[in-house]
């Protein structure tokens, strides 16, 4: 791996661990009023979530502000399948954490990837143009690799980040699958 990107993971992953409680809060709250006007976010019926950890922000509130749509959690993916699953989140608590110490709702019915119609993807640092790294695993990678044939197909995939997240420029491999749209608690930024 280039050596750019390990740096540039372990400084920004250290920022947003450094961000108090109270920031964290505002920022969740922020990112999902501004979530709340994008219109794909209006008419998304099946939504893919996450669990934050690390500093992330927070989003796990939207289940209250949109009581009428589907969350999905991603489950990490098991031999031989490289791909990340999704299961049915109703905002219950969750006893079984994975092996990154991230709960799953393990007993919960899935939804394959791609018929997500959005997808809120955790990222650890963006560019303007939708350039995304991530924790270095490439699992959002591999699951949305088919956007990449099919320009167009697939969820809307959708950053959020804390706006300190946002680097002018990000290299990327051919691997890296872009965002659509990345929402911080300052702005929107659309991408495709
Ligand atoms: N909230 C959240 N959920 C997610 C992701 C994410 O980025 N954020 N993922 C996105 O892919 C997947 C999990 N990916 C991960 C990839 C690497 C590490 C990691 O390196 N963790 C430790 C070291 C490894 C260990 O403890 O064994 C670390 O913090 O350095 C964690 C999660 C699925 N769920
Ligand atoms: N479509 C793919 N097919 C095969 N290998 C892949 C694919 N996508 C990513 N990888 C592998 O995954 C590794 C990690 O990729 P990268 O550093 O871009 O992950 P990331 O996007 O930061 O992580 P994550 O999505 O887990 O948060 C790379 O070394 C690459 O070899």
């Amino acid at each position: 791996m280039n050596e750019d990107k390990t740096q540039l993971r372990r400084r920004l992953r250290a920022e947003r661990r450094a961000l108090s409680a109270y920031q964290q809060r505002l920022h969740g709250r922020a990112a999902i009023t501004l979530l709340g006007r994008i219109p794909q976010m209006k008419r998304a019926g099946h939504i893919g979530i996450y669990w934050p950890m690390d500093g992330e922000l927070d989003v796990r509130s939207l289940l209250r502000r949109f009581p009428e749509k589907q969350f999905y959690l991603p489950v990490l993916p098991e031999e031989p399948h490289p791909h990340l699953g999704f299961k049915y989140w109703n905002g219950a608590p969750l006893p079984f954490r994975n092996r990154f110490h991230i709960p799953e709702p393990v007993r919960s019915p899935s939804r394959a990837a791609g018929l997500l119609d959005l997808v809120l993807v955790p990222l650890v640092a963006f560019d303007p143009t939708g350039a995304r790294l991530g924790m270095g695993a490439g699992f959002y990678d591999r699951t949305f690799e088919h956007k990449q044939l099919l320009p167009g197909s697939g969820p809307q995939l959708i950053g959020v980040a804390h706006q300190l997240q946002c680097v002018q420029h990000l290299p990327t491999d051919n691997w890296d699958i872009p965002l659509d749209t990345v929402v911080t608690e300052q702005r929107i930024y659309r991408c495709r």
